[in-house]
């Protein structure tokens, strides 16, 4: 079988940030491989480093020392403006408090970064609506955010990181907010956007079920990677 390609490579990563002028270390040397269609769960305690990852890999933030390769582009040597331009092609980020446009729209959030793409109005409008209806939010596409549940907000944040068909989505502890039942419809709709369509995704996570729903967990322990583990095919 063809071994699949790596979507995102970090090699000998570290990350120090400073606080008062004092370095505080987040991660040492972390290396670590994202195949296409992973669907995996970084997890470990509070301060252990998970939100950094998230943030290197996405090149929201840059590492100390170390590279970071999305496909076949090194990241961590870009500037800045080239650095945005990788964000808005392919990572799709989803954050725990959802970071939606509070005066546009379901619709108009999911077509923003189309937008920003320079995808034509009308299929932006087209994969807006399609992406809003496979999410189960048909009939609320006018909505603003704040007429909109928790739930109801994250999954408009999913179809928006989506819309820009990004390598790779990487939601930050994205049941931390939702009850149990809206956690667990959203781990299923992304499961299903992972089985159907091949989107890979990296999520960080507290929560016990969204671990359970995943094929691969990452642990992080004092910034290092103490067990990396894929669970057998089901
Ligand atoms: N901007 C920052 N400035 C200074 N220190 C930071 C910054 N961001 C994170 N840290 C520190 O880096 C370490 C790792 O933090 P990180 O947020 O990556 O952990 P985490 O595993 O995501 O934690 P949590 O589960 O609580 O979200 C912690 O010691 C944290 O205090």
């Amino acid at each position: 079988m063809a071994r699949p390609s790596a979507i995102v490579r970090a090699e000998h990563v570290t990350k120090v940030y400073q606080r008062d002028s004092i370095p505080v270390p987040a991660l040492h040397l972390t290396s670590v491989e994202i195949q296409e269609g992973d669907f995996i769960a970084l997890v470990g305690p509070s301060g252990s480093g998970k939100t950094t990852l998230l943030n290197l890999i996405g090149g929201l933030d840059r590492p100390t020392s170390g590279r970071i390769w999305v496909g076949e582009q090194e990241i961590t040597s870009l500037g800045r403006k080239a650095l945005a331009e990788v964000r808005l092609r392919h990572i799709g980020f989803v954050f725990q408090e959802y970071n939606l446009v509070p005066v546009l729209s379901a619709l108009e959030n999911v077509e923003y970064v189309m937008l920003l793409q320079g995808v034509d109005e009308e299929r932006r409008r087209r994969e807006a609506l399609r992406l809003l209806h496979e999410l189960g939010l048909e009939g609320l596409e006018s909505r603003r955010p704040n007429e909109l549940s928790g739930g109801q907000q994250q999954r408009v944040a999913v179809a928006r990181a989506i819309a820009a068909r990004p390598m790779i989505v990487l939601p930050d502890e994205p049941t931390a907010n939702l009850d149990s039942q809206s956690g667990s419809a959203l781990m299923d709709m992304m499961r299903r956007l992972n089985e159907e369509q091949g989107t890979t995704f990296v999520f960080s996570t507290h929560d016990p079920m969204v671990v359970e729903r995943a094929r691969r967990v990452i642990r992080l322990r004092d910034g290092r990677i103490e067990a990396d583990e894929r669970k057998p095919a089901s």
